[in-house]
């Protein structure tokens, strides 16, 4: 049977209004008839829910672009292999899965929608299958790393220094999973905030959440010597190297994947300009600004340009981030990479696009913090 993105995509809009209600569902299904698995999640099942629903939406949109689907869910299932998934539990999954779209997508459902689910699914497990097993031949399914810096730039973040116990290859822009010993099955995505070195160290922006276990436990209650899990990187923003001029938006802790892609242009040898707009609410919030003049001072090709946007006596450039991007010039024929807040994403990115920089010179990558 043919793939039919349209019946799979007309029923899954029917699935989507009630998002919470179905993930609630799957899992309940899923846990009943295979109680074994309950023990691979973590035990609060909040944020994966809206992880599987963020996956399967991604994936049932995505049914038209086979290149950029296959491409996603090979990182999946690469990234899968650290929870312990092997290719009995598609099985299982795919079972809970249809059962719910089958639950949900009632008045509608038939034979032939069942059967573009089914192929799908077995499609998509596929491609995570056989990329966790070409993973698995060359790379660990984690790693582990032990803090050797922690340093509290402001009372809620915190840049941390780890070594990793093997190499683990990525590339600047790219990002990790982060399980820490206070809460085991619970990983979070950090971004790696410096450009491959060679010695295994790697460095973490984490701000703590509000609410938010492994951001908190990595700001909060880890010490030097303490031991984290990771697992493999992941991510698309990575460096064009095409010798353009470079425009860098970074809000935050965003500026985590944003100083790695800045370190490998250092890196390179090539030389473009590079402005980087760099955003906090007050100037305190620009907790790693003393590097980046360092940077600056050390490479004339380099602009740094803070923006406070909440603190009426600052003496710097002060604004939201995305609009004094706007003003500031024209960056038609710039490379731009944007990292921050999705909503600040999302308006760098219409700006950008309404001031004639094509969606194809944009990279950016959604990085779920903790919520
Ligand atoms: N730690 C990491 O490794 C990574 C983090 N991220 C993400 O980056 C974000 C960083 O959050 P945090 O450090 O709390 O940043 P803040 O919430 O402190 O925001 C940083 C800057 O972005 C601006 N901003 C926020 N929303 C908008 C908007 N809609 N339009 C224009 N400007 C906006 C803020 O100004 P104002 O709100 O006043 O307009 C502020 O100047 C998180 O969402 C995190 O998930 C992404 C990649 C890596």
């Amino acid at each position: 049977m043919s793939l039919n993105p349209r019946l799979v995509k007309e029923s899954f809009a029917l699935i989507e209004p009630v998002a919470d209600k179905a993930a609630a569902y799957f899992y309940g299904r899923l846990f009943a008839e295979n109680p074994h698995l309950r023990g691979m999640f973590p035990p609060a099942m909040d944020v994966q829910r809206d992880r599987l629903f963020g996956a399967l939406t991604r994936i049932v949109w995505s049914l038209d672009s086979p290149d950029g689907l296959a491409a996603f869910l090979g990182q999946l299932g690469r990234d899968h292999r650290k929870y312990g998934v092997v290719a009995e539990h598609y099985t299982a999954i795919g079972n809970a899965l249809l059962a719910t779209v089958r639950r949900f997508a009632a008045e509608v459902w038939d034979a032939e929608i069942e059967a573009a689910w089914v192929t799908a699914y077995t499609a998509a497990a596929n491609i995570m299958i056989e990329s966790a097993d070409a993973d698995a031949g060359v790379s660990p399914a984690w790693w582990l790393a032990e803090v050797i810096g922690h340093e509290r730039r402001t009372p809620d973040i915190a840049v941390i220094t780890l070594r990793l116990d093997r190499d683990l290859p990525y590339l600047p822009g790219q990002y990790v999973t982060v399980q820490t010993a206070r809460w085991p099955r619970v990983w979070r995505t950090f971004s790696i905030a410096n450009a491959p070195r060679g010695d295994r160290t790697i460095r973490l922006h984490v701000r703590a959440v509000p609410g938010g276990w492994v951001s908190t436990a990595l700001v909060e209650h880890t010490r030097i010597g303490d031991t984290v899990m990771l697992g493999p990187a992941l991510g698309t923003m990575t460096p064009a190297d095409s010798g353009r001029d470079i425009l860098c938006v970074a809000g935050g802790t965003g500026l985590a994947p944003i100083k790695a892609i800045v370190e490998h242009v250092i890196g390179s040898g090539l030389r473009p300009a590079v402005h980087l707009l760099y955003g906090a609410r007050r100037a305190c919030e620009l907790y790693d600004l003393t590097d980046l003049i360092r940077m600056e001072s050390a490479f004339p090709w380099l602009r740094v340009l803070p923006v406070v946007s909440e603190q009426p006596g600052y003496d710097g450039v002060r604004g939201r981030l995305t609009e004094v991007m706007e003003r500031l010039r024209s960056w038609a024929g710039h490379d731009v990479y944007v990292c921050g807040p999705a909503a600040m994403v999302d308006d760098a990115v219409r700006r950008l696009q309404r001031n004639g920089v094509p969606l194809t010179d944009i990279r950016r990558d959604v990085v779920h913090g903790e919520p």
